[in-house]
């Protein structure tokens, strides 16, 4: 049988502010909250493996920029998908090769960009037949169930710069968004544990997120979710120094800057980091979210 493959491209997302949601079904659980899909993102390229037969099927490789790696919520959305060695992809093995310039677990929405995108890429090199409601729930329910995020999947199926309105998976969540196409530079001081937070105590933090989400809704414009996440970080005490102190300079530069959650990086809208003296990361909000792409997109 020739090579079966296919390829996906999810944005990456900073989420402003959030509340949890926690709920015994993962189609239900979710957050609700604001951030950006960004430019930058995430590409899964998925396909069977070289081989064929036995040998094959015992190797099933998984690389995150080249090396060695996994993310769990990758593997089990694939799982739910029947696209595992001895199922629809017959003796072969299945290999899942995860590109990005983004840093895994600074608050960018790796972990829910890739098993999205492993799973739109997946029933398309496999056919299928699922339809893209069906494949984000998949990736929804697989991102809760590890705890590595809550609404960055929807946000990310979405593009431009989601409001979660209602918490879950298409046909229980529910989505809006802030009409906004902006320049977005970002710099990152290193990780903060998602599963850590989420597994905390998250009363304090729900309580700033919803009143977040309130105030937001009633002016849905870039700067009011800007300053209301800059609100959010300090009152669910999330603030790292390091952000805190290049929101500020980017706040005296006169510019409109705030901590991704979860992870110790700041993001501004426009020029704010570089007018403040840094050197950022450059990209835009993305407009298409997460989308099939042809092989040559990505050489
Ligand atoms: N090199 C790596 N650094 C950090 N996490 C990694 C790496 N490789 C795989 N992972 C997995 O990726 C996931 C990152 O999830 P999360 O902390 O939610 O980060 P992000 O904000 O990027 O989604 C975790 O499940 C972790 O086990
Ligand atoms: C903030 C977070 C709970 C985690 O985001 P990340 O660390 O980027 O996986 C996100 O999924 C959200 O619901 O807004």
């Amino acid at each position: 049988m020739s090579r079966q493959r296919a390829t996906a491209f999810v944005p990456g997302h900073v989420t402003a502010f959030f509340s949890a949601h926690p709920d015994d079904r993962p189609v239900a659980a979710g957050s609700r909250g604001a951030g950006l899909t960004l430019t930058d993102g995430v590409t899964v390229r998925v396909s069977t493996t070289d081989g064929s037969g036995a040998a094959a099927a015992a190797v099933e490789p998984r690389t995150i920029r080249g090396e060695p790696g996994t993310i769990g919520a990758v593997e089990d959305a694939l799982g739910a998908l029947g696209v595992t060695a001895g199922e629809r992809v017959g003796a072969d093995g299945v290999a899942v090769a995860v590109e990005t310039d983004l840093p895994i677990g600074a608050g960018f929405g790796v972990s829910g960009a890739a098993t999205l995108g492993a799973a739109i890429a997946a029933n398309a090199a496999f056919d299928c037949g699922r339809s893209e409601n069906e494949l984000i729930r998949i990736a929804h329910e697989a991102e809760v169930g590890r705890g590595t995020g809550l609404g960055d999947v929807v946000a990310q199926a979405r593009g431009g710069v989601p409001i979660r309105l209602e918490p879950g998976a298409p046909g229980v969540g529910e989505l809006d968004g802030i009409p906004a196409d902006s320049r977005v530079e970002y710099v990152t001081y290193g990780e903060l544990s998602t599963e850590a937070v989420l597994g905390g105590d998250t009363t304090a933090l729900s309580a700033a997120g919803e009143r977040a989400l309130g105030r937001l809704c009633e002016d849905p414009r870039l700067p009011t979710l800007m300053a209301q996440a800059r609100e959010f970080a300090a009152d669910a005490d999330l603030l790292v120094p390091e952000v805190a102190t290049a929101i500020e300079a980017v706040d005296d530069a006169g510019g409109d800057a705030a901590m991704a959650m979860l992870g110790r990086t700041v993001f501004a809208i426009g020029t704010g980091l570089s007018d403040a003296g840094y050197d950022p990361s450059i990209c835009r909000t993305d407009t298409a979210g997460a989308r099939l792409v042809r092989d040559a997109e990505c050489e």
